[in-house]
């Protein structure tokens, strides 16, 4: 009898991970365990989904995996680099250095043009942007006619969309989105999510966001379920249907 192994179409190394997470807020009685010894490691060039119900950790996770929290115990790993022994001012740099940040706010500064706003973390940084890549991530977000324009200038859809391009403008080694079409209209956010999927397609970058949208989460690989700070399931390649069908089987 042969065995058929399939060749996975994508690399199976790790982007970012977690091992025996666990973080509280507060202490004593007030306790909250916003994650409970979570282990879970994102597929490099994958777009992963983190869903569950309100406060089941979702957030906490994307923050702690993304330097901007630290966990109360267990070991948080970016490619290599264990970051949790890392002091601030290395973590600011790694976060600088290395990951992009996609929030439900577009957070673009107001005085300056959409351009101006991709390239601004790079600057800050003292780094070059590589005209080519940016060309790439302008055209592939649709926003070739709109640099020369100011946010006020620009709807709520290329807001985010430029807010998405400088998220890749220095080819982070992982974007974190949490929420990304929260303050969209459906067309928006579906241009939004097609802008990610051709990221992570076309561009190899690896995406992870956080949404309570089983329609954003279908443009996802692998969609992760948390519920009480805990992982408790996932689905690869979903559909919206699917993935609706699934949160209602968890209660979320
Ligand atoms: N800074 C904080 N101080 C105290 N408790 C917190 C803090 N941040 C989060 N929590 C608690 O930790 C738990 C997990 O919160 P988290 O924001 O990660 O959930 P979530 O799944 O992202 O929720 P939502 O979908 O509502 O945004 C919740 O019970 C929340 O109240």
């Amino acid at each position: 009898m042969s065995v058929i192994t399939s060749t996975p179409r994508i690399s199976s190394a790790t982007a970012a991970r977690v091992e025996g997470v666990t973080k509280l807020y507060g202490s004593g009685d007030a306790a909250v365990v916003a994650l409970d010894d979570v282990s879970v490691g994102l597929g490099q060039g994958h777009f992963t989904a983190i869903m569950g119900p309100s406060g089941s950790g979702k957030s906490t996770l994307l923050h702690v995996l993304a330097g901007l929290d630290r966990p109360s115990s267990g070991e948080v790993f970016l490619g290599d680099t264990e970051i949790t022994g890392l002091g601030d001012k290395r973590l600011t740099m790694l976060r600088r250095d290395r990951i992009g940040f996609i929030f439900q706010s577009f957070n673009l500064l107001p005085t300056m043009t959409a351009a101006e706003n991709i390239v601004l973390p790079l600057r800050i940084a003292g780094r070059k942007p590589d005209p080519d890549w940016v060309d790439s991530i302008v055209a592939t977000v649709g926003l070739s006619g709109r640099l020369s324009h100011r946010p006020a200038e620009l709807s709520g859809g290329q807001q985010q969309r430029v807010a998405a391009a400088r998220a890749l403008a220095s080819r982070p080694d992982i974007v974190f989105a949490d929420e990304p079409t929260g303050a969209l209209d459906s067309t928006s956010g579906a241009e939004l999510l097609g802008f990610l999927r051709t990221a992570v397609t076309d561009l190899g970058q690896t995406v992870v966001m956080v949404t309570h949208d089983p329609t954003a989460a279908s443009y996802a690989d692998r969609v992760i379920f948390l519920a009480d700070g805990r992982v408790v399931d996932e689905m690869h390649a979903a559909t919206a249907d699917e993935v609706l069908d699934h949160m209602k089987h968890l209660g979320a």
